[in-house]
């Protein structure tokens, strides 16, 4: 089950630490902000919604340092999925193995970010042109399942004066203003 919360903001420690504020949010508070939370005991589970939503495409990331060939790609690579960033499709995640954490930008209070720990089961949807980031746990492992509407490519847009004009952005925007 994921467990949200408030993030400390923090910066004097590793953005791998939980950095829990105590302020935790329900999958009620997580869905006012877009992000819809579900439970899957198995890849059946995913590929349902999978057809559910129309997607066509998969890949599969094992993050842990032995699938980088030194240190420096496997921080590079942590540092690229931290970044904060929108995608202009929806981002369905589902946690195979191991934990992370997905950081939601609350935009009703800009400063906050809403951290999500995720575990083996669970699944994320987050909505077009919402900005976030992804870390993993101390524990340096995550292997997940990442569906793709079209073709499997990743392509991340960090924040910027620029991305929060995009039509994607501003739609977000719109829809998490009517809840
Ligand atoms: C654990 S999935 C790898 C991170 C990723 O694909 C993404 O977009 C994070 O926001
Ligand atoms: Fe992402």
């Amino acid at each position: 089950m994921v467990k949200a919360y408030i993030h400390d903001n923090k910066s004097d420690c590793d953005y791998r630490a939980p950095h829990n504020s105590g302020t935790e949010l329900s999958l009620e508070e997580l869905a006012e902000l877009g992000v819809i939370y579900k439970y899957c005991a198995n890849e059946e589970a995913v590929d349902k919604i999978a057809e559910e939503r129309q997607y066509k495409n998969r890949d599969v990331v094992d993050i842990h340092k032995g699938s980088f060939r030194n240190e420096t790609e496997f921080d590079e690579k942590l540092a690229m999925f931290y970044k904060e960033h929108l995608h202009e499709d929806e981002e369905i995640r589902y946690c195979l193995e191991g934990t992370g954490y997905f950081d939601i930008r609350d935009a009703s209070t800009p400063e906050n970010w809403v951290r999500c720990l995720v575990e083996p089961g669970d699944l994320l949807i987050l909505p077009p042109g919402i900005y976030h980031r992804f870390t993993l746990t101390i524990s340096n492992h995550i292997k997940a399942l990442r569906l793709f509407k079209d073709e499997p490519k990743w392509q991340a847009i960090n924040r910027s004066t620029q991305a929060d004009t995009l039509p994607v952005r501003r739609d977000y925007i719109t829809q998490i203003n009517r809840c």
